[in-house]
């Protein structure tokens, strides 16, 4: 059997439904509603897996499931050396959003990646404790603040809501995905202008871990059904 992680939930679990339907492979949930069992028609030997977004690069990692869908932001927070432990297969071109920095809006002297560094080492000064950045990205948001030379923070945990810690006075600044914005506009805070972190979509993985040999079979006629070429892991 080939095990295929997909999204348990939500736009992301559609979204792969009908990018798979696409290319003449069904999956569906089984059972009721709720239950979290699912099954796949139009290639045999395929296990459909239903995990949390967030946990399907752990258990790609682990070689539990050999094919995994999930934001590419995910992957490479949640893996160190993410490229050594997965193959990325395919972009999916939906789940599109962005790893942003975001300050207060009123921050009128604080545009950019050089501005937050001036202002985190001006805070630190005048407070006595860095400059609080709330996030669940710890991985990205640490590498890029490494790169770009700013080292006066903190990183709080944020594992939801997170536009909500500058009101909350947990935080002085947010590092999230966004991809309308409205979050947040809504919570009066603005982006950064260098750039995003990370650009994300919803990508199909391989890992380099599982054991392809018991797989061969499934993972040709999958990838023959996909169009893919079959990865040499
Ligand atoms: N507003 C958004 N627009 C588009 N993509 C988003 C948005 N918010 C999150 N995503 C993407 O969806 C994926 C899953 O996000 P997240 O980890 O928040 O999962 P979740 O929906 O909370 O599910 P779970 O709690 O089961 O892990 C991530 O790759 C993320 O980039
Ligand atoms: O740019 P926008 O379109 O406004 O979307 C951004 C929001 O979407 C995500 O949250 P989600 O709804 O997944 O909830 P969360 O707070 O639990 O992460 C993300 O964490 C932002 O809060």
């Amino acid at each position: 059997m080939l095990k295929i992680g997909v999204p348990s939930k939500g736009r992301l679990m559609e979204k792969t439904f009908d990018w798979f339907e696409a290319r003449g492979v069904t999956m569906r949930k089984t059972g009721n509603e709720r239950e979290y069992s699912g099954e796949v028609q139009g290639v045999s030997g395929v296990e459909l897996v239903l995990l949390s977004a967030g946990e399907i690069p752990r258990e790609l990692a682990a070689g539990r499931i050999h094919l995994g869908v999930t934001g590419s932001d995910l992957v490479r927070d949640k893996l160190a050396d993410w490229e050594g432990q997965v193959a990325e297969l395919a972009p999916l071109g939906f789940g599109h959003a962005d790893l942003i920095i975001a300050v207060p809006a009123c921050w009128i002297d604080v545009d950019s990646i050089d501005d937050l560094d001036a202002a985190a080492a001006a805070f630190r000064a005048a407070h006595g404790f860095r400059l609080r950045i709330a996030t669940k990205y710890h991985r990205l948001v640490r590498e890029y603040l490494t790169e770009q030379g700013v080292a006066d923070y903190q990183l709080v945990d944020s594992q939801g809501a997170t536009e909500g810690t500058v009101k909350n006075l947990t935080a002085e600044a947010i590092a999230d995905i966004t991809s309308t914005g409205e979050t947040l506009r809504a919570n009066h805070l603005k982006v950064l202008a260098d750039g995003p972190i990370h650009q994300s979509q919803a990508t199909l993985y391989a890992s380099r871990g599982a054991d392809w040999v018991a797989a061969a079979g499934p993972m040709a006629a999958l990838a023959a059904k996909l169009g893919l070429a079959v990865p040499a892991l």
